[in-house]
């Protein structure tokens, strides 16, 4: 096998040379104005080796893939309460689905399609302010980085506020059943906000690094809870494209409608990928493609 960086510098030419990019999402000018032709990847090992190749330290928006990281603080400060409010099973619909959530009565199906995501922003959020908690998260998310200019895009947070009304029906739903313990556009602005925060692929593949479970590594959670944000990754981290990335990479994984896409090998590895345009259920379509090939080639697969 070639070693690492000769692997990563020929992913990045072949991606290069085709010009199928997918769609960037048009549901905000900030995301709909990105020019598609882009791919970054970064590749932080638990031996601390970083690997890159293309657009790695261009910021993009992380949008869902923070759903992950508020996860990890909910359960830090709710335990298994959390699971009252939200399920752990694939929704097999759109992340922004209402119908899904009314036929289940306000229990989204899972913590990183939309509505779950507002219900563990909301649980973050109890007790606090929204300044306390974006603090929090955004210091979650520079410690799991090991680096402090990571930041919230403003521009994209008021973008997401103004068009998100989507959003606001499934606050409101959440609400009006009764899962929602502050009120919805307290609730909803938190969450903007962190999906709001902008990473380059080095920085996202470094922030990653707590979920690979090794002893070489700072531990930021404990391991059982590790093992359970990557077992929901695995199942939950694409929404309805989940079994699709299950059955082509075959590695515990989250995305954002930004491009971005976090990959864990468990044990290994901490991946990040990013190319902006999407396929159809708004995963980056050049980054599930690099992600099945990386696998494929360092016999990363899981199964
Ligand atoms: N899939 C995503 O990345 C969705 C996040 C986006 N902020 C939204 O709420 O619609």
């Amino acid at each position: 096998m070639p070693p690492l960086p000769e692997i990563l510098a020929q992913l990045n030419a072949d991606m290069r040379a085709t010009d199928d990019w997918g769609d960037v999402a048009a549901y905000i000018p900030q995301l709909a104005s990105v020019d598609p032709a882009q791919f970054g990847i970064a590749i932080t090992t638990a031996d601390g080796e970083v690997f890159t190749a293309g657009d790695a330290d261009t910021p993009f928006s992380v949008q869902s893939i923070t759903k992950v990281f508020t996860l990890a603080i909910a359960l830090g400060r709710s335990g298994d309460q959390l699971w009252k409010r939200v399920g752990r099973e694939p929704s097999g619909r759109a992340f922004n689905s209402i119908v899904q959530l009314e036929a289940e009565q306000g229990r989204p199906r899972n913590p990183f399609i939309n509505a779950g995501a507002i219900v563990t922003t909301d649980e973050v959020l109890t007790g606090r302010e929204p300044r306390e908690t974006l603090a929090e998260i955004l210091q979650f998310v520079r410690a799991a980085a090991s680096d402090d200019d990571i930041h919230i895009n403003e521009t994209v947070a008021a973008s997401e506020t103004a068009h998100g009304h989507r959003n606001f029906a499934l606050a409101h739903f959440l609400a009006s059943c009764g899962n929602l313990n502050n009120p919805p556009e307290k609730t909803l602005g938190t969450y903007f906000h962190h999906c709001a925060i902008d990473m380059s692929a080095r920085q996202l593949a470094m922030a990653g690094r707590f979920l690979i479970e090794t002893d070489k590594l700072p531990r930021m959670i404990l391991p059982p809870r590790i093992r359970r944000l990557n077992a929901l990754m695995l199942t939950c981290g694409h929404y309805d494209g989940s079994g699709d990335f299950a059955y082509r990479v075959g590695l515990p994984a989250k995305s954002g409608v930004g491009g971005g896409i976090l990959a864990i090998v468990p044990g290994r590895a901490s991946i990040a990928v990013w190319s902006p345009g999407l396929n159809r259920y708004g995963n980056s379509k050049k980054g599930t493609q690099a992600m099945a090939r990386l696998a494929r080639e360092m016999g990363w697969s899981i199964f």
